[in-house]
C-alpha cells in the first residue's frame, strides 16, 4: 500500500509554502518563463510545458536535469501538459514528474529537477500552480483510490503489470492508492459493498472487464448505493483478457497509458442496466448477448488453447452452420432510425465538453432507484409487445462502443443518453453476407449494413424458446437461460474518460 495524502510527513511539501500569499493565478499568463539555475528555464506554452537547458548537452548531471531523453544538439524540449503528472518545491529544487512516451504503448515515469539559485517562493508557487492547472484542467487531483488487483487476470500477469506499469504513475502523480488483492471469484463485489463511499474517489480495477461488473454490483448492495454509484468513479486498468471498459474510456488497453488516462480522466456519468431474472436483479455496465456472440465466447471454453482466435472460430461456425435462437422480444424503443441515431451522436460529439459533473448527489439513504418497468416475471408492460423473432442470430445489447479492441460494435453508444443500443440480426441470411457482417464490424462499416437492425432502446424483455439450453452473457459472464428484463438507470453509476461525456470510438457511418 502506498499512501501519500496530506502534508503530515509528507517529504516533498514544504511547511513554510502555506504561509506564504502567492501571486493570483491569473499573474501567471501563458508564456510565463520561470528561471531555474544558471541557463535554463520552464515556460508555460500552449499546451505543452518548454523546458531551455544551455548546459544540458553539456552537463547531464543528476543534480541538474534527469529523465529527459539527453540530445545533445537540442537544449529545447516540450513535455505535454497532458503528460505532466506533478510538479513540486521543496526547499529551493523545484521537481516536475511526468510520463515519458518510450513507445507507442509505453509511458515512464521521467522527472526534471533543478536547484534554484534565488528562489521567489510565493512567484514559484503560484507558476506551480498555474503549471497544474494545465495540466489537469477539469480533473482531480491526487485522486483517492481503492485498487483493486485480480492476481489471476490476463492469465496472471495483472500484479505485474500493476507493480511495472500502473503504480510508479500513479504515485508520480501523487495519487493515494489502497491496494487490495482479490481472493476469490465474487470478492470484488464484497469489497465494494462494504467500501466507505467517502473514503475515496476512484474504485480502480486492475483486471480484465469482470472485476469492474462485480464492483457496480457490490455499489449497487450498500444502503447507499445510488450516492456510492454516483461518488465513486469505477475504472479499468487493463490487465485482463478482455478490457473493453478501458478501450472504450481509456482509449488503450496498455495499463501504462490506461493509468496515465485515469490520472487525468474526468467524471463521466455512466447509464447502467438493471438486468432481472427471476427475482435476481444485477446491474450490467457494458453489454448483454443471446445467440451466436453469448454462445461463441461462453460456449467455447473448451477451445480455450485457441486463444483469442476462440472467439472468431466459435463464431464462424455458427454463422457457417446458419444458427437461429428464437426468441420472443419486446422493446421500449427510443430511436429506430440509423440516420436519426447517427446524427444524435454527431450532436453529442460537437457539444462542448462539460467543464464539471452537473449530477446532484444522492443522499446517504437513496439506494437503487425502482424498477419502472418491474421484473421479468411480471405481466408485460401495456405498450410493450412480445414480437417473435424465430429466426434471430444475433441479439446483442451494448451500453459501450468496443467490445474488443478491434470491434467496434455499437459505434452510436453514448455514455449517458439513456439508452441500450440493440442490435438484432437474423441467422437465416445468407452465407456471405454473414461472413461480410463479421469483417464489417472490424472495418466500421457494420452500422450501415442493411441487414444489421440498429435501434436505441431503455428497455427490453426476451424470452428464449424452442432450446433446451443455450447462452445469456451478461458483461461476458454468464447467467441462467432464462428469460429475462433490462431496464436502463440513465447515468446512475460514474466512470473516467477523457472527455467527460463520449467514448474514444469512432462514430456510426452511412
Ligand atoms: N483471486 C481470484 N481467484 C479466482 N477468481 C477471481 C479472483 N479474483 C477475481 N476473480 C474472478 O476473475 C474473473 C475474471 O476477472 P477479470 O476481470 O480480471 O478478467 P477477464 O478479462 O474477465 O478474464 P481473465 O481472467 O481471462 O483475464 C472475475 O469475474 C472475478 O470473479
Amino acid at each position: 500500500m502506498t499512501s501519500e495524502s496530506g502534508s503530515e510527513g509528507d517529504p516533498f511539501k514544504d511547511p513554510s509554502v502555506a504561509d506564504v500569499q502567492a501571486p493570483q493565478l491569473g499573474d501567471i499568463p501563458v508564456g510565463a518563463t520561470l528561471p531555474v539555475g544558471r541557463s535554463a528555464s520552464l515556460t508555460l506554452g500552449t499546451d505543452s510545458l518548454i523546458v531551455l537547458d544551455e548546459d544540458f548537452g553539456e552537463s547531464k548531471s543528476a543534480a541538474n536535469c534527469c529523465g529527459l531523453l539527453p540530445n545533445k544538439n537540442k537544449t529545447t524540449r516540450s513535455i505535454p501538459f497532458y503528460n505532466i503528472l506533478w510538479a513540486e518545491l521543496s526547499e529551493s529544487e523545484i521537481t516536475i514528474r511526468y510520463a515519458r512516451t518510450v513507445s507507442k504503448e509505453t509511458v515512464r515515469v521521467a522527472y526534471i529537477n533543478y536547484t534554484m539559485e534565488k528562489t521567489d517562493r510565493a512567484f514559484v508557487d503560484a507558476w506551480i500552480e498555474r503549471l497544474l492547472d494545465r495540466a489537469y484542467g477539469a480533473s482531480q487531483r491526487q485522486k483517492r483510490m481503492k485498487l483493486l488487483v485480480n492476481p489471476f487476470g490476463g492469465q496472471g500477469s495483472a500484479q505485474k503489470l500493476y507493480v511495472r506499469d500502473i503504480e510508479p504513475i500513479l504515485a508520480a502523480a501523487r495519487c493515494e492508492i489502497d491496494v487490495e488483492r482479490t481472493k476469490y471469484s465474487g470478492h470484488a463485489v464484497e469489497i465494494a459493498r462494504d467500501l466507505d463511499t467517502d473514503a475515496f474517489d476512484v474504485i480502480a480495477c486492475c483486471s480484465g472487464d469482470g472485476v469492474p461488473h462485480e464492483v457496480f454490483n457490490g455499489l449497487a448492495k450498500k444502503k447507499d448505493a445510488a450516492r456510492a454509484l454516483t461518488k465513486l468513479a469505477v475504472v479499468n486498468l487493463p490487465c485482463g483478457s478482455g478490457n473493453a471498459m478501458s478501450w472504450n474510456l481509456n482509449g488503450t488497453g496498455s495499463p501504462s497509458l490506461a493509468a496515465l488516462a485515469v490520472v487525468k480522466g474526468l467524471r463521466t456519468p455512466l447509464d447502467l442496466i438493471s438486468i432481472t431474472q427471476g427475482d435476481r436483479r444485477t446491474l450490467s455496465f457494458l453489454s448483454q448477448a443471446v445467440g451466436i456472440v453469448a454462445e461463441s465466447d461462453l460456449g467455447t471454453e473448451n477451445l480455450r488453447w485457441l486463444g483469442s482466435v476462440r472467439f472468431t472460430y466459435g463464431f464462424l461456425v455458427r454463422l457457417l452452420g446458419k444458427t437461429v435462437y428464437p426468441a420472443d422480444i419486446a422493446v421500449k424503443l427510443e430511436v429506430d432510425d440509423k440516420v436519426a441515431i447517427r446524427n444524435a451522436y454527431k450532436a453529442e460529439s460537437e457539444r462542448p465538453p462539460p467543464t464539471h459533473d452537473s449530477r446532484p448527489i444522492p443522499s446517504p439513504t437513496d439506494g437503487l432507484p425502482a424498477l419502472k418497468y418491474g421484473t421479468a416475471t411480471d405481466p408485460l408492460p401495456a405498450d410493450w409487445q412480445l414480437v417473435p423473432h424465430d429466426n434471430l442470430g444475433n441479439f446483442y445489447a451494448g451500453n459501450m462502443a468496443y467490445m474488443s479492441p478491434d470491434a467496434n460494435f455499437f459505434s452510436a453508444a453514448l455514455p449517458s443518453d439513456g439508452c441500450m443500443d440493440l442490435v438484432r440480426i437474423a441467422g437465416d441470411i445468407p452465407r456471405k453476407a454473414a461472413v461480410q457482417s463479421l469483417l464489417a464490424v472490424e472495418s466500421g462499416a457494420f452500422y450501415s449494413m442493411p441487414l444489421v437492425h440498429y435501434a436505441k432502446v431503455s428497455a427490453y424483455r426476451i424470452v428464449p424458446k424452442n432450446q433446451a439450453h443455450g447462452y445469456v452473457s451478461i458483461d461476458g459472464e454468464r447467467i441462467p437461460f432464462e428469460p429475462f428484463q433490462a431496464e436502463v438507470h440513465r447515468g446512475l453509476g460514474t466512470v473516467l474518460s477523457r472527455t467527460g461525456h463520449m467514448y474514444e470510438a469512432e462514430g456510426p457511418r452511412l
